[in-house]
């Protein structure tokens, strides 16, 4: 791939809903004045991307390549680029453009943005697909791309892209970065693990609320949780009524809310984080009755995704992956979906044969 000369990437693209991947060879546009070509070296899996490769919101577009926890080396930058230079390792996440005129825009949390522009499954502004990072190359304006930081190895930091910011982000905005919270982290996946860690790392007591109690021995002494529950085990839900300031849902599912609001304190948030596609129910006195709140969040922003980076290395926090070669792909989608990894796939993009 010569510098400014068309390029052509193979990526693993679902074509149907049934997201099955297979090899797909498209072009990326010509590299612009503020453009960062990036050879992709790793790429987290998300659930989002089962979510998206298999339709679940019912706007995906195909052939359709996923992957938005992107880290890779630069291999070429426009003319206006001046942060990122050949040769240094970058990242990527779930967002690649946005308007810059909006308030989220001047309000540095571009990610709100109406008119952002996904990393795959959208439209760029020259009218192209955008595809993702399961692929041996992208192309990303600068203002996109994060640089990693020396001290995180590159296949550790690429859940960190989404997993990690999805964590962050909040905590930090809802004012629950302080020590001593008490932090409920509900769902142990990839978004669950790197909420237990950066919580730990924020001086929370945290507890996982998990569906089984199959991963409570790694929580606990891998993780450093300090407390498990196994939302099916009423007397121990009982037991934790009234004790977390916050709690954290992952669970990609439909499924039912009351049980964790009864588990804050007064003023406690509930953050939904799952995209689950049906509406969820509570009673309102759940919420009335210790003015309690529900919300949403979305990844983080770039500057804050930055922010997390260097937070990780700093404290020295790692994600917990299993590495996969692309030709496993459809099998690690296969394996997420059953909630069989601890706790996220990753796949050595520049270490697989992508036209196999
Ligand atoms: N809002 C945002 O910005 C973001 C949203 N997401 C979304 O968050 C969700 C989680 O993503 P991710 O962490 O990658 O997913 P994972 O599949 O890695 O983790 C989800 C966890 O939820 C629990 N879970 C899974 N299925 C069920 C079920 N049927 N009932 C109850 N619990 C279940 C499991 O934990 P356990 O075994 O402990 O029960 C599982 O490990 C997804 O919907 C994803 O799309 C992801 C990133 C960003
Ligand atoms: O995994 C990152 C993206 C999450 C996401 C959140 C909300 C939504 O509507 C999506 O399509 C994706
Ligand atoms: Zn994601
Ligand atoms: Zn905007």
């Amino acid at each position: 791939m010569g510098i400014g000369s068309e390029k052509t990437v193979t990526g693993w693209a679902a074509r149907d809903a049934s997201g099955v991947l297979s090899p797909y060879t498209y072009t990326l546009r010509n590299t612009g004045p503020e453009d960062v070509v990036i050879k992709v070296l790793y790429c987290g899996i998300c659930h989002t991307d089962i979510h998206q490769t298999k339709n679940h919101l019912g706007m995906s577009n195909y052939p359709m390549v996923p992957g938005h926890e992107v880290v890779g080396e630069v291999v070429e930058v426009g003319s206006e680029v001046k942060r990122f230079t050949v040769g240094e390792t970058v990242g990527a996440g779930c967002i690649v453009g946005s308007c810059r005129e909006c308030g989220p825009c001047k309000s540095n949390i571009e990610q709100y943005c109406n008119k952002r522009i996904w990393s795959y499954n959208d439209v760029y502004t020259d009218g192209n697909p955008t595809q993702g990072g399961f692929a041996s190359a992208m192309i990303v304006d600068h203002k996109f791309v994060v640089k990693i930081p020396a001290g995180l190895a590159p296949e550790q930091a690429a859940p960190l892209l989404c997993a990690g910011v999805t964590v962050y982000s909040p905590l930090k905005h809802f004012g629950l970065a302080e020590s001593g919270l008490r932090g409920g982290i509900l769902g142990l996946g990839g978004v669950g693990h790197m909420g237990v860690k950066i919580a730990k790392a924020m001086g929370h007591h945290v507890t996982v609320i998990s569906s089984s109690d199959k991963k409570r021995t790694e929580a606990m002494e891998h993780l450093g949780a300090d407390g498990y529950l196994v939302s099916s085990d009423e007397a121990a839900m009982a037991g934790a009524l009234d004790s977390l300031d916050y709690i954290i849902d992952t669970v990609p599912v439909f499924h039912p809310l009351e049980p964790y609001l009864s588990l804050l304190k007064v003023h406690g948030k509930l953050i939904l984080m799952g995209v689950i596609n049906q509406p969820l129910q509570f009673v309102s006195p759940m919420v009335m009755l210790g003015r309690k709140t529900i919300s949403g969040s979305f990844i983080g922003s770039i500057e804050e995704t930055q922010e997390m980076l260097e937070f990780c290395e700093k404290r020295g926090l790692t994600s917990m992956i299993e590495m996969v070669k692309m030709e496993g792909v459809n099998e690690a989608l296969e394996r997420l979906e059953r909630n069989d990894v601890r706790y996220r796939f990753v796949i050595d993009v520049a270490g697989s044969q992508l036209d196999a």
